[in-house]
């Protein structure tokens, strides 16, 4: 960055972004440039006067993320800390007067009135009318319904959809870093206990299936994070239970799908959208099965065109065995901005309903991209 474009990019305080959600975001806003735009800032809740990361030539020491006095100078906070800083610092802000804009991954304020949820090649809109009638809380949505509005959008923002549900296969990383660090070593842990067997070609399966069994029972398999074992297994319930039958998780998809569509409320357009969500052993990308039932009857050619063509990351995959394999599974997306739409084809109940299976790694679109596409919209740069 020349001097003079140093003097006139805002400042940008960047709170959380060593954690896991921090680090994909600090890699993305390197690879995009993000860095030439901002006068970065950086802040920590256990390392204030360190050294800034290595990748921000010139930033000065860390910063105190709890100094509300510090944080209070800057135009753009961003954060990735978690919900229990957004819970302490981001109220004391306010109060102390800070009209600064908000930008966040955690779901602490998603829902408040004055809060926008960002995902903007689907609300562009929404966010647009937002900053325009003085909103400054932008955050980023859950993880499953982000990825899912990337893929499936275009129908949406068409009015194509009467209602949806969706049945969802989670990866590890939504728990976070030690849950992945679970998920693997009870792999090993369950390799460990039948490694002789494996070896052995002749080795009865059931006996191995036996051995596995006893090992997932067992109280030395370490299940910490997720409370049972995952490896080898699924766990259908994430997030807290709201006592009505319905996880959190599962309450996010209708409420955060209709207010990131700038829908339900007032404007009394609500789109029901439910389903169960389920954690399985994939480790970053989330994937779901969705059944939608249409506005219309449009054929098929049709609904896979309004897809494809609502954004640059939105694909989809042929309905064939052989593209499936290839391109609809956690592996083939992890680590990519693509979202990849296949199994879309007409169910028996009618022309009307289709099913449809997304994937989105949950880190990119679902964490970390919609926060640095916000922060290059406040910045008057996307
Ligand atoms: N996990 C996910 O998939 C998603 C998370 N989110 C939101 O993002 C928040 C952050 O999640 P996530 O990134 O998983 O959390 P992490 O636990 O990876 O990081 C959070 C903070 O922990 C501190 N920390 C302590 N020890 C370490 C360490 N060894 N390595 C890195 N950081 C460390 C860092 O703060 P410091 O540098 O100040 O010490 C860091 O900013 C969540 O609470 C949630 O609100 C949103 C969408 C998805
Ligand atoms: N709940 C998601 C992770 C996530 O994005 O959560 P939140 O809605 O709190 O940001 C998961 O466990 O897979």
């Amino acid at each position: 960055m020349t001097e003079s474009a140093r003097n006139s990019a805002p400042s940008v305080g960047l709170v959380g972004w060593r954690g896991m959600v921090g680090s994909v975001l600090m890699q993305r806003m390197q690879d995009d440039g993000d860095f030439d735009l901002i006068n970065p800032v950086f802040f920590s809740t256990s390392n204030a006067g360190g050294a800034a990361p290595a990748f921000a030539e010139g930033a000065g020491p860390l910063q105190d993320a709890y100094d509300v006095d510090t944080l209070a100078k800057l135009p753009i906070i961003v954060t990735a800390q978690g919900g229990d800083y957004t819970s302490e610092v981001y109220p004391k802000l306010r109060d102390a007067g800070w009209d600064g804009i908000w930008i966040d991954a955690a779901s602490t304020l998603r829902m408040a009135d004055d809060a926008i949820i960002v995902l903007d090649p689907v609300n562009r809109d929404v966010i647009d009318a937002g900053l325009q009638r003085g909103v400054r809380n932008f955050i980023g949505g859950n993880c499953t319904v982000s990825c899912m509005l990337m893929g499936l959008g275009g129908l949406f923002k068409n009015g194509l959809v009467e209602w949806g549900t969706s049945m969802t296969y989670q990866a590890a990383s939504g728990g976070g870093a030690r849950h992945m660090r679970e998920l693997l070593t009870q792999f090993g842990t369950l390799n460990a206990a039948v490694a002789a067997q494996l070896a052995d070609p002749s080795s009865a399966i059931l006996e191995i299936d036996r051995a596995v069994l006893n090992t997932q029972r067992s109280p030395e398999l370490d299940a910490t994070q997720f409370g049972v074992p995952l490896a080898g297994s699924v766990i259908p319930w994430i997030d807290k239970d709201l006592g009505n039958g319905q996880s959190k998780e599962e309450w996010k998809a209708g409420v955060e799908t209709n207010k990131i569509l700038g829908r339900g409320g007032d404007a009394g357009n609500r789109i029901p959208f439910d389903g169960l969500c389920v954690r399985i052993g994939a480790m970053r990308s989330h994937s779901q099965a969705l059944t939608l039932k249409l506005t219309e009857d449009l054929p098929v050619e049709e609904i896979e065109r309004i897809i494809d063509a609502d954004n640059e990351w939105a694909t989809v995959v042929p309905n064939t065995k052989e593209a499936t394999l290839e391109q609809l599974t956690p592996v083939a997306v992890s680590g990519t901005l693509q979202i990849p739409v296949g199994r879309i084809r007409k169910l028996e109940m009618g022309p009307e309903y289709i099913s449809a299976f997304t994937i989105g790694d949950q880190l990119l679109w679902g964490a970390a991209e919609p926060l640095r596409r916000m922060l290059r919209i406040a910045t008057g740069n996307l």
